[in-house]
């Protein structure tokens, strides 16, 4: 096999079905092989439906997220790097990218994920399964494990928040535009595990506020499981029926936690907490993703660089 002194990147993601019709697996390998019960499986299929329209967002997302991160890099580091992708549940599974990286004949890679916290039972899994691969098969690997405070991620939300907090406040009554930044919950054993989670997510929400100089903000979960374990609350929705007994006329929704249009953000907040604030007869507009925002493939690849340095001097 012809060997190359590239290094390899492994941009790692969550994965998504390919069609309705596969939903059943990848719920079922999100449940650890369990299938789900027909009506667990029916709400899911029913979300996907409803914001679908035959093709599922976060694969064009992802695909177009690792072309833009391989051609940044080869910008600032002409013919170093070569990125592969690896799903947590889909295919290309994280041990496919990993096969792949060793085909093409390279020794040593980097691993980052498409999400800026770490938490054990997120970001910690990817990485698991990665280096299990990369052990098997003799490739030397270094992870990205958060990059929850790069300055250019921060920018490119701080932008967001602030533009749109500009465009509500007309909205907004006698009072100020209550910002909810929001994360995907996790089972709240996480904090018997000292998992940094919630604190790099409380971290990067005060980052955004000291920027734009947002005053009126709080930090919220969202997409819970449905299982009967306890999850970190408070839940977006609830949140937003208190704030809106306080007298709030507008929410302005930074789901902080995600980096793509997917499931979570189309259904959870645009159909689901949009529907609530109808209700509740307050404004809510969330800020755009930062799907290949430059910013955001600035703040991947200069950190795909800066680890590459460390594994370099090993
Ligand atoms: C921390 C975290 C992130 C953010 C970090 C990261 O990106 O990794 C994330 C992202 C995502 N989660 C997603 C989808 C789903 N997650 C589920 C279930 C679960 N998520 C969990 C955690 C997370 N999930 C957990 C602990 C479960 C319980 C089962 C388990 O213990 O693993 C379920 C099952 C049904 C349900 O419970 O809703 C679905 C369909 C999609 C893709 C959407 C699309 O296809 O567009 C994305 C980006
Ligand atoms: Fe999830």
């Amino acid at each position: 096999m012809v060997q190359t002194t590239k290094t390899g990147v492994l941009v790692m993601s969550y994965g998504t079905p390919t069609s309705l019709e596969n939903v059943e697996a990848y719920y079922t390998h999100i449940r650890r092989g369990h299938p789900p019960t027909q009506e667990q499986l029916q709400e899911l299929v029913d979300r996907y439906e409803a914001i679908v329209g035959g093709v599922f967002p976060l694969r064009e997302n992802t695909d177009a997220q690792v072309s833009a991160l391989q051609a940044r890099l080869d910008e600032l580091a002409p013919d170093r790097y070569q990125c592969f992708q690896g799903l947590k549940h889909a295919e290309p599974y994280i041990e496919d990218g990993v096969e792949e990286i060793k085909k093409a004949g390279i020794t040593q890679a980097v691993g980052i994920v498409l999400a800026p916290h770490y938490s054990v039972m997120s970001v910690g899994g990817y990485i698991k399964r990665a280096q299990v691969k990369a052990a098997e098969l003799g490739i030397k690997m270094c992870f990205v494990h958060s990059y929850h405070l790069h300055p250019k991620l921060i920018s490119a939300l701080t932008e967001r928040v602030s533009r749109l907090h500009e465009e509500l406040a007309p909205h907004s009554g006698d009072k100020p535009v209550k910002v909810l930044f929001s994360a995907h919950s996790l089972p709240e054993k996480i904090r018997e595990l000292g998992d940094p989670y919630e604190q790099q997510l409380l971290n990067t929400s005060e980052a955004i506020v000291e920027a734009a100089e947002i005053e009126d903000w709080e930090f919220t979960w969202q997409s819970a499981g449905r299982t009967n374990e306890p999850w970190l609350g408070p839940d977006i929705l609830d949140t937003m029926e208190r704030v809106a007994s306080e007298g709030y006329k507008a929410v302005l929704s930074a789901p902080i936690g995600f980096v793509s249009d997917h499931l979570e953000v189309l259904y959870d907040l645009d159909i689901e907490a949009k529907a609530k604030a109808a209700e509740l007869g307050i404004a809510f507009e969330r800020i755009e993703m930062l799907n290949t925002d430059p910013l955001y493939m600035d703040t991947l690849a200069e950190s795909v660089m800066t680890v590459r340095e460390q594994l370099g001097k090993e």
